[in-house]
């Protein structure tokens, strides 16, 4: 082994912790004290009082549009769009296929706000960064939270196209401490340690398969299992093949937090992950490739359909009372 020199320790001495560099994680704990476990209730309260100011009907429902899919946002009428950057305290995106502004408006007769981009992990932001929107969701006023996303499939069954219902997920980096929960829990968000058994909502469901079969979507309808993994790399084989022994349908980067987040809080939730490509568990030579490219054509090609499941299904999840 060679010899530390001085160079190598003055090299040490000049390096940047990850932390450092990372957007944005020192916050403010409320009592002026610095912290890197989320903003406090009354910085998000500001936040909220912010976007207050710019709208006249607080929305009910809010939407995640996820990767290739925020055209979703595109049927809000009378559209009030703030871009992130105007939002204080909010992060901003920095995928392809995330536009960046919250979207409030009308769909139908319900008042709703969509977030055309969101968070993830692999972008740099801790995850309670990732859900900051989820709780400035649900201080403005709104009660159900829809997520969306894509997904590689790991079902046999499931094909390109597809559109799972999201019955219940594995949280994978929780499994390893990673919790956008981690860290001071506020009472007035919810409780230190919230259920997670029923996290997707059993009416909600249940509606988005008989709206399903009303618009003739039966042979593109699946419900199943979700797992989220840190990205941004797609998986091996070898995890793949891994997660779907333990019962993984669909693959994705996000959504879990976010749902844990929206729990939390007590907003009723409803999920949906776009299948955008067959995840890959086997090493034959002729197997393809995951690629961004494919998840953002996909969720192109399904955009026209997803609108009006979505539109339908807003209109349902408001005219039913629901304990989350
Ligand atoms: O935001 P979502 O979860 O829809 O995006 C998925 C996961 C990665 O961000 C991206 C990979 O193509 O799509
Ligand atoms: N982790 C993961 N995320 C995805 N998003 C779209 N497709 C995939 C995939 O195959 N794996």
């Amino acid at each position: 082994m060679a010899p530390i020199n001085a160079n190598d320790i003055n090299d040490a001495k000049n390096f940047v912790p990850a932390k450092q560099v990372l957007p944005e994680v020192e916050t403010d704990n409320g009592n002026g004290k610095a912290s890197s476990k989320g903003y406090s209730y009354e910085t998000l309260q500001e936040t909220a009082n912010f976007l207050l100011s710019r709208i006249s009907e607080i929305p009910s429902i809010g939407v995640i549009c996820g990767s290739g899919m925020g055209s979703l946002a595109e049927i809000i009428k009378e559209a009030v769009r703030i871009p992130y950057e105007d939002i204080p305290n909010f992060p901003v995106s920095t995928v392809e296929g995330h536009h960046g502004q919250l979207v409030f408006g009308n769909i139908g007769d319900v008042a709703v706000v969509a977030m055309q981009g969101r968070f993830h992990y692999y972008e740099g932001y801790p995850l309670w960064k990732c859900c900051l929107p989820v709780r400035v969701m649900k201080l403005i006023g709104v009660k159900t939270l829809i997520a969306t996303n894509a997904a590689g499939g790991l079902n046999p069954t499931y094909k390109i196209g597809d559109v799972m219902i999201v019955r219940d997920h594995i949280n994978m980096m929780g499994f390893a401490g990673n919790n956008p929960l981690h860290g001071p829990n506020d009472e007035r968000f919810g409780p230190r340690f919230p259920p997670m058994s029923k996290a997707y909502n059993y009416e909600f469901r249940k509606i988005a398969k008989e709206v399903a079969q009303e618009l003739n979507m039966e042979n593109i309808i699946r419900e199943g299992v979700y797992t989220c993994l840190g990205g941004p790399n797609f998986e091996t084989v070898a995890e793949l093949n891994m997660l779907k022994m333990v019962g993984v349908d669909a693959v994705g980067m996000s959504t879990v937090h976010e749902v844990i987040t929206a729990r939390h809080c007590d907003m009723n939730v409803f999920a949906l992950s776009l299948i955008t490509n067959e995840c890959v568990t086997s090493y034959a030579d002729d197997a393809g490739e995951a690629n961004h490219e494919e998840v953002l054509d996909v969720g192109r090609m399904r955009q026209d359909i997803l609108r009006k499941y979505v539109s339908v299904l807003i209109d349902r999840f408001s005219k039913i009372e629901t304990n989350p």
